[in-house]
């Protein structure tokens, strides 16, 4: 629809031109109360929330469909909408009617993305949704991925920069995404760049392209440099990551341009790096269940386990740990000596209740960067920082004092000047909105208590006035009065008229009365009358002033809700290690991972009686071969030990008795195959790429557990690719291994390869059923039990008949043929019998002493036996 269209209205020309600017977004177009959609934005909202569609007269021809929500209760349709993956722009009034010629001006104010969202509303509380920005660089076969993202309700602005092939390129790029768990992902379809639309589309988060233009590295560096006031970014170590910089420039243009205004909380950076952290891919996120069930849902997981936070904040950093173990052992030591320190000191029932006292400082804290802060969160900001002195109370009192507690209790002071402001500024329990009044208290201003009084005390005044001017007139029956058309005037009947004196001016003639006005009352009038809507505006001015006067306050609330969210977590850790006996695990430099009686966190959480089971791997034992009956635990068992370990190094206690743990650089897992129907790959398919994205990178220093590879396939296939798989970690990657299996087969390694160990999950049989012990036992498992479990899960007895009678016929036949063996020829040496009559023959000959003709002999000889058997 051409926007210079004569046709068309002068509104709805205004409304095209500002639609041309967003063509991908809704545009919400403010009209007296209403914010209305039109054209195809109201058929889609209509559709989308259910909103009326409406059909209005029509413009250059064409009906003008429309729908509206009123302006009050906008939030809860944005809600829904940004829910959705959309994005909206709410383009709002800022001409003034009365003096508009045409339609009254209309600027775009906001546009909100899933990304860029600060509304408590709009936003989960116990997570962050940051916005990430992705550049690709290609130099030869050589790529280079820089991410750059923000939380935007928190202000943290991180960088990342990684080098990888093209072959290793996708893995890597949806790796990272999967970490970040972005709301929304920027990138640029450049066509010298390679397309990852098709990546990004996988993933569960509105993905916005923009020009090319936008990921400029020289630009880029000069904003991100601006936008944190520095002359260099040498500071944070990140002025040579051309390409997450470069990234940067995207997010912060876009973000600026969603906001409308400055992003005052967003002052620092941090440059991560893929090493950092113990690599957990996406694949291994999901089986161990850390924050999201592989079904998908919420609990139990270990971070519903163990968020015994009291504020969203510390939830949120809880959440962000469970992802982000550190390699550095230092960072989860000191949390474990602080945890060590808050249980000995029994500190945790009072820093607990006064948590619950804190609001969520952080996101606060940007809403007041942001202009945006309501007044009931500067009254929460207040309450909150009310509760320092109590936690750094609480903190001083807990021996032995641990770097960790000590660096919180430095960061918990109250910043005084701040308190003080908000204490003055804000009434005690003040209004949701300024508009309505209500918000800034009493004493403050002088103005604002001055009109207020007026507005207030208007009653008591009149009354005063009655009296006085029937004392001063003699009129017994003047009264003092108000109404809407008139305002202020005092009556007298018409008996009483000659009484009236001089001053009094004429109003209004009634039948049997006289309306006056003295100047008193009209100054009075004159106050009275807009003293409301004055002592409202006066509000609102001083309400921003508040705002403004926080400003310089910001970088160091935003270091109090850091330290308040490090200690919740602390806290919550605590609170779980003391109700369920954990203990606190070694980290040391040797290569070891023994744990004593080690418990699944979750499972021990959920079933009666828990059996606990070690575990020792250490640099002569590194494979464990885990066979046992289905049921039997060992995928409990694996699960476990992968988890003990992520927790410790995530600086938290552990369901062990003992827990001692060397260094980790990633944790794989192959657990239960799933089909991969949307993602196009069949269940083996799955498998195999996930066990070749673990063959091509796991290291000495990596915990591996395979479960059941290779049960995708046909037994001999599956066999031999689970040997060579389970050969490759032993001797290869030489990684710490817990691989289950139902090979019996493959229990023949540990003959073989000395760092190989058989274990078994135990189970007893007793009167026809099984009974399992889920004890962790040396040595392979006697029988696999197959056919119990299955009459426990219900399968008809005839058909367990069946399958008990086919299974005897198998037995016998393999004992006959064993073919599984022949996969091992190299790598096992069996001896096989019926090759005994050729040795027996061979070694009958002796070469020295016989004639070329005798040696020829022997030699038909050899192969006609040969032939024979
Ligand atoms: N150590 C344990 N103590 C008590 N119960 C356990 C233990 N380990 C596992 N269980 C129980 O046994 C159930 C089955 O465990 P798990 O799934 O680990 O068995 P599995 O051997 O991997 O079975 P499959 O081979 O069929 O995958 C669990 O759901 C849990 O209730």
């Amino acid at each position: 629809m051409a926007v210079e269209d004569a046709k068309h209205t002068p509104m709805m020309q205004q409304y095209l031109r500002i639609k041309a600017d967003y063509p991908d977004t809704l545009v919400l177009y403010r009209m007296g109360d209403f914010y209305e959609l039109f054209f195809e934005d109201a058929e889609k909202a209509s559709r989308l929330i259910g909103i009326t569609l409406t059909q209005r007269g029509s413009s250059g021809g064409t009906p003008i469909k429309m729908a509206g929500v009123p302006y009050h209760s906008i939030d809860g349709y944005l809600a829904k909408l940004i829910k959705l993956g959309e994005s909206i722009a709410i383009c709002e009034q800022i001409g003034d009617p009365a003096t508009s010629k045409g339609p009254v001006e209309r600027k775009v104010m906001r546009v909100i993305t899933p990304g860029t969202l600060t509304e408590t509303d709009l936003l989960p509380a116990k997570s962050e949704r940051p916005l990430l920005s992705i550049a690709v660089t290609t130099q030869r076969k050589q790529m280079t991925l820089g991410f750059a993202w923000l939380s935007l309700s928190s202000g943290a602005l991180k960088l990342l920069e990684v080098s990888t092939t093209e072959k290793n390129f996708s893995h890597l790029l949806l790796q990272e995404c999967e970490r970040i768990a972005a709301a929304e992902i920027l990138y640029t379809e450049d066509v010298n760049q390679p397309d990852i639309s098709a990546l990004l589309a996988s993933l569960p988060c509105k993905i916005t392209a923009l020009p090319a233009w936008h990921f400029d590295f020289a630009h880029a560096k000069k904003s991100l440099q601006e936008q944190l006031g520095v002359a260099s970014l040498s500071g944070f170590g990140a002025e040579h990551a051309t390409s997450a910089i470069t990234a940067a420039g995207a997010l912060l243009r876009y973000t600026l341009a969603t906001q409308g205004k400055n992003l005052r909380h967003v002052n620092s950076l941090r440059l991560e790096t893929v090493d950092e952290f113990i690599g957990l891919d996406a694949v291994t996120r999901r089986n161990l269940e850390l924050t999201e069930t592989i079904r998908g849902q919420e609990s139990p997981t270990l971070f519903s386990l163990l968020d015994h936070c009291r504020t969203s904040m510390g939830s949120r950093l809880l959440r962000h740990w469970l992802h982000h173990p550190s390699r550095a052992q230092q960072q989860a030591i000191a949390r474990h000596q602080a945890i060590q320190t808050l249980i000995e000191s029994d500190a945790n029932p009072s820093l607990l209740a006064t948590l619950s006292e804190v609001p969520d400082i952080e996101r606060i804290t940007t809403r007041i960067a942001l202009a945006s802060a309501r007044p009931r969160d500067l009254a929460g900001l207040r309450d909150g920082l009310l509760q320092l002195p109590a936690l750094c109370n609480s903190l001083e009192k807990c021996t032995p004092a641990t770097p960790l507690l000590n660096d919180l209790l430095g960061a918990l002071a109250t910043p005084d000047e701040c308190q003080h402001l908000l204490e003055i500024a804000i009434m005690q329990e003040p209004a949701t909105m300024v508009r309505d009044g209500g918000v800034i208290a009493a004493g403050f201003d002088a103005e604002l208590d001055e009109l207020r009084g007026l507005s207030e005390n208007a009653g008591q005044f009149l009354i005063d006035l009655e009296t006085r001017e029937r004392a001063a007139t003699g009129i017994a029956n003047l009264r003092v009065e108000y109404n809407r058309v008139h305002g202020f005037y005092i009556e007298v009947t018409n008996g009483q008229t000659d009484k009236v004196p001089e001053h009094y001016r004429r109003r209004q003639t009634l039948k049997n009365a006289e309306r006056y006005i003295t100047p008193e009352l009209k100054t009075f009038e004159d106050k009275a009358l807009s003293a409301q809507e004055r002592a409202l505006v006066r509000e609102k001015y001083l309400y921003e002033q508040v705002l403004q006067q926080l400003l310089p306050h910001i970088i160091v609330l935003q270091t109090i809700a850091q330290a308040l969210a490090q200690l919740d977590c602390l806290v919550a850790l605590t609170e779980h290690a003391t109700r369920h006996q954990w203990c606190a695990p070694q980290l040391v430099t040797e290569p070891i991972l023994d744990i004593q009686q080690g418990r699944h966190p979750v499972v021990e959480n959920q079933i009666e009686r828990f059996i606990a089971n070690d575990c020792q791997l250490n640099a002569d034992r590194k494979l464990l071969l885990i066979t046992g009956p289905n049921m039997g635990g060992k995928s409990t068992y694996m699960r476990q030990v992968a988890l003990i370990t992520l927790l410790a190094y995530v600086g938290s206690y552990v369901p062990a008795n003992s827990a001692t743990i060397g260094p980790i650089d990633r944790i794989f897992t192959r657990i239960g195959a799933a089909d991969d129907l949307a993602g196009g790959r069949s269940t083996f398919m799955v498998e195999m790429t996930e066990s070749a994205a673990i063959l091509n990178a796991a290291t000495e220093q990596s915990l591996v557990l395979m479960d059941e590879v290779g049960r995708g396939t046909s037994t001999f296939d599956g066999l031999a690719l689970a040997w060579a798989i389970a050969k490759q970690l032993i001797t290869q990657t030489n990684s710490y291994t817990l691989f289950a299996t139902h090979y019996f087969e493959l229990t023949q390694l540990p003959d073989i390869h000395s760092s190989a160990q058989n274990v078994h999950l135990s189970a007893v049989e007793h009167q026809e059923t099984i009974v399992f012990l889920h004890a962790v036992q040396d040595g392979p498992a006697s029988q696999s039990y197959g056919l119990q479990v299955a009459q426990l899960a219900g399968i008809p007895n005839q058909v367990i008949r069946a399958a008990r009678k086919h299974l005897a016929e198998l037995e016998a036949h393999s004992i006959q043929s064993t073919p599984q063996f022949d996969l091992f020829a190299e790598a096992v040496p069996v001896i096989e019998t019926k090759d005994e009559p050729l040795q027996q023959a061979l070694d009958a000959i002796d070469p020295d002493s016989l004639s070329p003709r005798e040696a020829l002999d022997a030699l038909y000889q050899l192969k006609k036996l040969a032939l024979t058997l």
